[in-house]
């Protein structure tokens, strides 16, 4: 079985975690632009874990301005094959209040200002996306929160917002009409760019406000969101700990495909391919294009 490494991209209020050996800041360099942030490197036992602050320490990136591109080349270069993605949410459900630990399964794209693909003109490819994350991933993940005694639920649809605003009760509203469970502005176009590098990809979605549409909650603001993610961060940090020691161990493998996605989704013919476009491509496709 291959060796996995983990990949944890923590959200708001999470910008690093705790308890890993040989753990250091590391920089990492991409043809894509700066990352968000180094990359905290370490490993517990055997397993080597790279963890992301997708805002930066700080929090000095805006959900718009985050650079995903860079971000999942970045944990490419570091060999991670499996992500985690650590996020704050908003419910729109009655039944997700605040503290519950939402493991999603789809996603509804809603961003319109942001890099959304490695590939374009002179490399062009088209993956699938109809399931956008690994239930091999909220396997572990679930069994996590089952053990630690974290209330969660299994699956749901998280709705990305370009943001920053938060929506407007129309907006709400709306979301809620299409069966939608949770609100954010990050794990798009991040999910849809782990696909392409051929990393595997789930979301534990931390809900900490019930959003605007809720009549006894009707306006969201920051200081709410943090307070939650202050309660939760020992969770998520435990959490953290059991995937890392798990992922490794877990008793089946992964089905999905996501790690040789790419053998099925190039269609620019090698004559046409752009060389500098292909150079680029070294990491996230180096596999499958050479590099
Ligand atoms: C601080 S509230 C809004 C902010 O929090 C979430 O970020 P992340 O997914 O990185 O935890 C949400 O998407 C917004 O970016
Ligand atoms: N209500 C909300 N809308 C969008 N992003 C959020 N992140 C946390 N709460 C949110």
């Amino acid at each position: 079985m291959a060796e996995k490494v983990l990949g944890v991209v923590g959200g708001s209020g999470l910008y690093a975690i705790d308890g890993l050996e040989d753990a250091a800041w590391r920089t990492v360099e991409g043809p894509w632009g700066k990352p968000s942030d180094q990359i905290l490197e370490g490993r517990i036992g055997d397993t080597k874990v790279c963890f992301l602050p997708r805002h930066g320490r700080g929090h000095v990136e805006s959900p718009t301005t985050i650079n995903y591109r860079a971000n999942i080349d970045a944990l490419k270069r570091c060999g991670v094959t499996d992500i985690i993605s650590l996020s704050a949410v908003g419910s729109l459900r009655e039944d997700l209040p605040p503290g519950t630990f939402v493991i999603v399964d789809q996603f509804i794209d809603r961003t319109f200002a942001r890099e959304k693909s490695f590939f374009g003109k002179g490399m062009v490819a088209h993956v699938p996306l109809s399931h956008p994350v690994s239930s091999w991933i909220g396997n572990i993940a679930q069994a996590g929160m089952e053990q630690i005694g974290i209330p969660h639920h299994r699956g749901g649809t998280y709705v990305v917002m370009e943001g920053p605003q938060f929506s407007t009760l129309a907006e709400s509203e709306l979301y809620r009409s299409w069966g939608a469970s949770v609100i954010g502005m990050t794990n798009m176009p991040e999910a849809k760019l782990a696909r392409e590098a051929e990393i595997r990809y789930a979301t534990v979605a931390m809900v900490t406000d019930f959003d605007c549409w809720h009549p006894d909650h009707d306006t969201v603001d920051v200081a709410l969101v943090v307070k939650t993610l202050h309660d939760n961060a020992d969770k998520a940090r435990a959490l953290t700990k059991f995937m890392v020691e798990n992922i490794n161990s877990w008793g089946t493998e992964p089905t999905c495909g996501t790690d040789t996605i790419l053998d099925a989704a190039l269609i620019t013919q090698p004559d046409a391919r752009d060389p500098a476009m292909v150079a680029k491509l070294d990491a996230v496709a180096g596999r499958v294009l050479g590099g």
